[in-house]
Parts: C-alpha cells; sequence; structure tokens
C-alpha cells in the first residue's frame, strides 16, 4: 500500500524529528538515498556526467549533497544554478568534492543565447532534477522553465522528491515541469506523484525512508496484494454470495446492458438480476442466460416485479427520458446500496439541486462513477479545471453530494464523503480509453457492492481490477507488444485479473 501526505503534513513531521537530530542530518539522509538510486541507475560512476539543476530551496541543497557523494565516487558532476541563491554548505561540500559550477549569471547568459543550453548539456548521462520539491508552487519561473525545456533526451531523469513543476499536494502541472525516469521521494509519497496530470511525469518513484513519524494519509494507492475481496463460504448460497439488480440500456443504448450485466457476473456476484424493456431484455437474455431478466414497461413504477437485491447499478445506456427517471428514482429510494452512473448520473445532472439532495440523502450507500464531463455537469463547473485539479474536485464532489464519488482517468480517485483519505488507482491504462469499458466497471462494482464490500473499497477494488483486466487483455504475453482491446476483452480478462489477487480473506 502507499501512502501519501500533504506537504503540510510533512513540514509538520520534518519539524518535528529535525528538533530532536542533528543540524542536516535529515538532508544527509534524503542526499544518501538520492546518490544511491543514481548510482544503482548509473551502474559505473566513474567518468559519468552527471548534471544538477539547482533551484534555491532545500530541494537544491539534496541535489547538492547527492551531487558531491556521486562526485567522491568518480562520476563527472557539474550544477547549474538555476537560482542566485543556493544552499550554501551544500555548494560548498560539492565543490570540496570536486564538482563543477555553472553560477546563475553563467547560466543566465546561456539561456538567453539561441541554441540555449543544448549543446553544453549534450553528452550528460544523467540529470539530478533539484529545482523545487513540496516548496514548489505554480508554473516554473525564472530560469527554471528554459533550463527544463533544454535538457539532454538522451540523458536519465531523476527527481529529487517531485519532479519539478508538479504541485506536491495535487498533482497539478501549470505549464512546463520535469519529465522523470524515477523520482526519489523522502518520507512518504506526495498525492502529487499518485495522481495525474503529476502522476504521469513521476516516472517510477522509489521512496526513501527518512525516519518521519507520521499522521494519517491524504491519499491512498492500493497494490494488488491490498486488493481483498470476500471468500465464497462453503455454504454461500447464491443470495449470500450478492444479488446484483442491473436497470440499464435503452432503444437507442442496447450494449452498455449486456457490458454492465457481464461486468457483475465476471465480478463474482452470486446472482444478477436484469431489468429493462423488451428488446433489451432479449438481447441481455441471449448474451448471457445466466441473468434473471424482467421486462419493464416504459411506465413502470416500482422495482418490485425484478426481485431483492442486494445492490442496484442503475444508468448505464438507459438514455435520459422519463422511464430513465423513473428507474433512477426507485433504485435511490431502495434501501440497498446503489451505483449510479453514465446517463443515471446525467438524469441526477438535470435534476433540481434540492430534489437531487432528497434522492441522494439516503441511509444506504451511494457510489457514483463519473468521469471528467459528467462530474461537470453534475457539479455546475469546468470541465478543464476538473482535468487539472483531480484531487480537489472529487473530494468536493463527495461532500456535496454526499455520496462515494468515483472520477474515472488515468488514474481513477475514489472519495467519500468527510475527511477520509482519497484512494488512487494505480493500475488504469491508456488501452482501457475505449468505448464500453465503464459499462462493465460498474457492472463489477455493483458485485463488489452486492457481496458486502463498503462503498469506497468496492469502487477502489472495482477500479483496481479493472484496470487489471485491461493490461491482461492488452498484453496477455509480457514479452509481446501490447494491442488494443475491446470493452468485451476486459470484460473477458476480470476472471484472469481475480486470480492475481491475494488468497481471498474470510468475510
Ligand atoms: N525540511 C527538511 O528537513 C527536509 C527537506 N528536504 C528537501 O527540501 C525540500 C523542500 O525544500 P524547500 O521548502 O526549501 O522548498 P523547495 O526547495 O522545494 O522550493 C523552494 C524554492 O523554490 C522556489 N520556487 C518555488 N516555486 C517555484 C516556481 N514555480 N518557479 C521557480 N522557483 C520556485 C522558491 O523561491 C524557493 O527558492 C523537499 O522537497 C526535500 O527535497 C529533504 O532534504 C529532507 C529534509
Ligand atoms: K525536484
Amino acid at each position: 500500500m502507499r501512502h501519501a501526505h500533504s506537504v503540510e503534513k510533512v513540514r509538520a513531521a520534518e519539524a518535528e524529528l529535525m528538533a530532536r537530530l542533528p543540524e542536516g542530518a535529515l538532508m544527509q539522509r534524503a542526499a544518501a538515498g538520492l546518490a544511491s538510486v543514481c548510482a544503482r541507475l548509473l551502474g559505473r560512476l566513474y567518468g559519468t556526467r552527471v548534471l544538477l539543476l539547482v533551484g534555491g530551496g532545500n530541494n537544491g541543497g539534496d541535489a547538492l549533497y547527492a551531487g558531491a557523494r556521486l562526485a567522491r565516487r568518480g562520476a563527472r558532476v557539474t550544477a547549474a544554478l538555476a537560482s542566485p541563491r543556493i544552499h550554501e554548505e551544500g555548494l560548498a561540500d560539492l565543490r570540496a568534492a570536486g564538482g563543477r559550477v555553472l553560477s546563475f549569471a553563467l547560466l543566465e547568459e546561456l539561456l538567453s543565447t539561441d541554441g540555449g543550453a543544448v549543446g553544453t548539456f549534450a553528452g550528460t548521462d544523467l540529470v539530478i532534477d533539484g529545482l523545487t520539491g513540496i516548496g514548489g508552487r505554480g508554473a516554473l519561473r525564472g530560469l527554471y522553465a528554459p533550463l527544463v525545456r533544454d535538457l539532454p533526451e538522451d540523458a536519465a531523469v531523476v527527481a529529487c522528491d517531485v519532479p519539478s513543476g508538479v504541485d506536491a499536494d495535487t498533482g497539478e502541472v501549470e505549464g512546463e515541469a520535469v519529465r522523470a525516469d524515477v523520482t526519489v521521494t523522502f518520507g512518504t509519497f506526495k498525492p502529487g506523484l499518485l495522481i495525474d496530470p503529476g502522476a504521469s511525469y513521476a516516472g517510477v518513484v522509489e521512496l526513501v525512508d527518512i525516519g518521519l513519524d507520521l499522521p494519517e494519509p491524504d491519499v491512498i494507492a492500493h497494490t494488488t496484494a491490498d486488493v481483498r475481496l470476500p471468500r465464497p463460504l462453503p455454504e454461500s448460497d447464491k443470495y449470500r454470495r450478492g444479488v446484483v439488480g442491473v436497470l440499464a440500456g435503452s432503444s437507442e443504448f442496447t450494449g452498455a446492458a449486456v457490458l454492465a450485466v457481464g461486468g457483475a457476473l465476471h465480478g463474482g456476484a452470486g446472482m444478477v438480476r436484469f431489468a429493462s424493456s423488451e428488446p433489451v431484455v432479449e438481447l441481455v437474455r441471449g448474451r448471457w442466460p445466466e441473468a434473471v431478466t424482467t421486462s419493464l414497461p416504459s411506465d413502470a413504477q416500482s422495482l418490485e416485479p425484478v426481485g431483492r437485491v442486494q445492490a442496484w447499478v442503475v444508468g448505464p445506456g438507459l438514455s435520459v427520458d422519463s422511464r430513465a427517471h423513473r428507474l433512477v428514482h426507485a433504485a435511490l429510494e431502495s434501501d440497498v446500496p446503489v451505483l449510479v452512473d453514465a446517463d443515471g448520473l446525467n438524469v441526477l445532472a438535470g435534476m433540481s439541486e434540492p430534489l437531487r439532495r432528497g434522492l441522494l440523502d439516503r441511509a444506504a450507500p451511494t457510489v457514483l462513477t463519473p468521469h471528467a464531463g459528467e462530474l461537470a455537469r453534475l457539479l455546475g463547473a469546468d470541465r478543464s479545471d476538473i482535468e487539472a485539479r483531480r484531487l480537489a474536485h472529487v473530494r468536493r464532489a463527495a461532500d456535496e453530494l454526499g455520496a462515494t464519488v468515483l472520477l474515472k482517468g488515468s488514474t481513477t480517485l475514489v472519495a467519500a464523503p468527510g475527511a477520509h483519505p482519497v484512494l488512487a488507482n494505480l493500475t488504469g491504462t491508456p488501452w482501457l480509453a475505449t468505448a464500453g469499458t465503464g459499462d462493465v466497471l460498474s457492472g463489477l462494482i455493483g458485485a463488489l457492492l452486492a457481496a458486502g464490500l463498503p462503498a469506497p473499497e468496492a469502487a477502489a477494488h472495482g477500479a483496481h481490477l479493472h484496470g487489471l483486466a485491461a493490461r491482461l487483455a492488452a498484453a496477455p504475453d509480457p514479452a509481446l507488444s501490447p494491442a488494443p482491446v475491446t470493452a468485451f476483452d476486459v470484460l473477458t480478462s476480470l476472471p484472469a485479473a481475480l486470480r492475481r489477487l491475494p488468497a481471498p480473506a474470510s468475510p
């Protein structure tokens, strides 16, 4: 499990620890960790060319001390000083170790010439990015931005703590940022390393323990070993394993219903009940004879004919007509967990705020699974703002809507109302960006809700399995190149993804 803490919590823990340690000890721990990762990456240090990008704060100090350690082991280290104010002791240590220095004035002159610093930096084997860490705010300013643009393309790039230009708390990137192959982060992950766009700049993240004593994390990312699902016991019958009710599809959209029911069946539901209009029911029955189906007249007011379920999934391909409204109402008025997706979310977005608030004010859990566009409609926000500030928006959505919100994207985030850690899913893959995969996800999470998992775990574990299934579908043989996948491929790879999980826990 990966834990990430806000800058505020990291600073408090650092202050507390620094008060108990000799001066500079913490920075030496960080620099030692950074240098050892760089040495491992380089393999051979003697004669290799290392470039330090040194900013004006302690992040620059870490880079200088790490550079000094590498220089003492034979590397040819050059520090590019991007600020007129530099960590003095770190700079003195680098000089004492034989490192070279490109002064701020020289760098300024170099970057203002036509070719910039490209020629000077050619031949660099490894770049250590020490411009900004947890103190970085907003778009890179001054020499930092042109410096980042001129980095040699073939050098390995190691970011110190956080890639410069990435906001450590949120993963926001305004303008230029360092694209790292490896980020060596200290004490704990930072939320911005787990959330896009920041996560996509961080490369592989290596955590160096510097002995911080940290409180509850702000963001948690599960590994596959953390995904534990209830085990069906020998005496479990289909009802105890969980019955999912799926309300999906319309005359216009039939495929979504097939995919959602498939997601629920492959996600381990004891039984799937499906209800919709007759033509959709016929299609689902043809594809999934395992599902128990009910044809609902378009003016049906109640879900009673469908039978008892332990969780509802409502929305995929539902359209937004009066029938869709009635189905969303009926599901949310039930006393079991409900997942609302796709058109179900559009139905909610079209309601007056008091009506929506009233419907979502329920005792059983509700899970909403929007992508950024759907969330923008629900919150009356701007889609691009949601993409840029995913963490803030998913938290706000959970609090304002009073539901567990799963915000889809390359790093899917799950937030529950209140001050709980946000769950970030790291198994996402660009292969998932294809029509219908969301329908599979909603059926799968519905199955996990029906099995009795708490809403945030059902949503996060569902997203994890879904991403894993897409990866397995795209590249069943790791030795071969990945190929595009369809939603149906993701669906049929779910059992393979489930087999990767640790032995299931007893309920
Ligand atoms: N506090 C501690 O005890 C420790 C801190 N450590 C390091 O210290 C870092 C934090 O150091 P600081 O608080 O000094 O902050 P940073 O070094 O991360 O950044 C602050 C510096 O960057 C400049 N800056 C910020 N945003 C900028 C932008 N957008 N464009 C241009 N310049 C910008 C500021 O003017 C300041 O000079 C951590 O990330 C970590 O690398 C580690 O050594 C571990 C111990
Ligand atoms: K950095």
